[in-house]
């Protein structure tokens, strides 16, 4: 038996794992968008957590399963298909890499632009790449609401402030479609679990998952524990990326966030990500500045951030390097 096992270790050698962490939350904020209090539950779900979930969103189940369907056809063409569409750089399909800095998951996936026009990847129907369109005009359209709802609760007006960043045509966003599948061998693993997306925040303002009833999406706490969300396939999860941090002057969180493999099911996952035009600066919006506060950060566009968030590995602490009172600093 003890045999097996290390074997077993051995073929996830190229892989990573994590101790076992199997704390199910279930304090997340559940924020119902038709509810007069949402305004109120985001803005403190941003402070303490940076993540909570939407329910009445708004948008038809059918129409998110569609979209899920098109992405399972590709997933389960035969590999040699898949590539075809590959190596991401960075967008385009991946298979256990993710970046370009050696970070490894057990995760396929398909990476798009949201402005650079129709990326042509042999694997992506007409239909496939239709849906994904439509998804994404009601993501951004989901997002933009979000941040409203914030402006106006922060009365940091005018209430685009933050949704203008969105709604630019040049905004730098971008769409991923995740596939954890299931490994079976996990079973075998020496109490190890196996990371499916390593720990990390996300860099753009604002993120929106979305995922079928297969468990794996963690977060890390205040408090320096890792939590397990429960999965809620008709809902929708919003993460605070770093940019919100900036904007926000600290206010509001930027959630550090992994996604751990199952054995038994197959996870699916589509995130959008909200981000800024390339040129615009992020730093804290005046309005929200008390008088007298000074900026936690040295200024940078988002084209600056992302070039050196394109140089570091996925848990890397990104926006310490722009922290003023970093050791970091330039
Ligand atoms: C290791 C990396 C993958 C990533 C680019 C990076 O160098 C650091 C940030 C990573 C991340 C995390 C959130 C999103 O999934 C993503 C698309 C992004 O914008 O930043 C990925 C990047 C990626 O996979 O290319
Ligand atoms: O797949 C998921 O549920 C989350 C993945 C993620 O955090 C990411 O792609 O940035
Ligand atoms: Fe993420």
């Amino acid at each position: 038996m003890v045999v097996v096992s290390q074997q077993v270790d051995e073929n996830f050698a190229h892989t990573k794992t994590c101790k076992p962490a199997s704390n199910i939350f279930t304090e997340i904020p559940e924020v119902d968008l038709l509810d007069p209090d949402a305004k109120t539950l985001i803005v403190e779900a941003c402070k303490e957590f940076g993540f909570f979930k939407v329910i009445n969103h708004g948008v038809q189940m059918e129409f998110i399963a569609r979209l899920e369907d098109e992405a399972m056809k590709f997933f389960n063409l035969p590999q040699q298909e898949k590539e075809k569409s590959g190596p991401p750089n960075p967008f385009g399909y991946g298979d256990k890499k993710i970046g370009p800095n050696g970070d490894v998951g057990w995760v396929e996936y398909l990476l798009f632009s949201t402005n650079s026009g129709k990326l042509i990847l042999p694997g992506i129907s007409e239909s496939f790449w239709s849906f994904v369109n439509e998804y994404l005009s009601a993501m951004r359209n989901l997002a933009c609401e979000v941040l409203e709802i914030i402006a106006e609760e922060l009365k940091i007006g005018p209430r685009d402030i933050l949704s203008r960043l969105l709604r630019d045509e040049k905004s730098d966003s971008c769409f991923r479609i995740n596939h954890y599948p299931p490994c079976p061998e996990l079973q075998h693993l020496s109490c190890r679990n196996l990371i499916g997306f390593g720990d990390h925040t996300d860099p753009q303002i604002i993120s929106i998952i979305r995922s079928n009833n297969t468990s794996g999406l963690q977060i890390y706490l205040k408090d320096g524990t890792w939590v397990s969300v429960p999965p809620d396939h008709s809902s929708f999860f919003i993460n605070v990326g770093d940019s919100l941090q900036v904007l926000t002057n600290g206010r509001f969180r930027s959630v550090r966030h992994r996604v751990l493999a199952s054995s038994l099911n197959s996870r699916i996952s589509m995130i959008f990500f909200g981000g800024p035009p390339l040129t615009e600066k992020v730093t804290p919006l005046f309005s929200i500045m008390e008088q007298g506060e000074e900026s936690l950060y040295n200024e940078f566009t988002w084209f600056d951030y992302k070039k050196s968030a394109y140089k570091t590995k996925l848990s890397d602490n990104r926006l310490g390097l722009f922290e003023k009172s970093s050791t970091h600093d330039k």
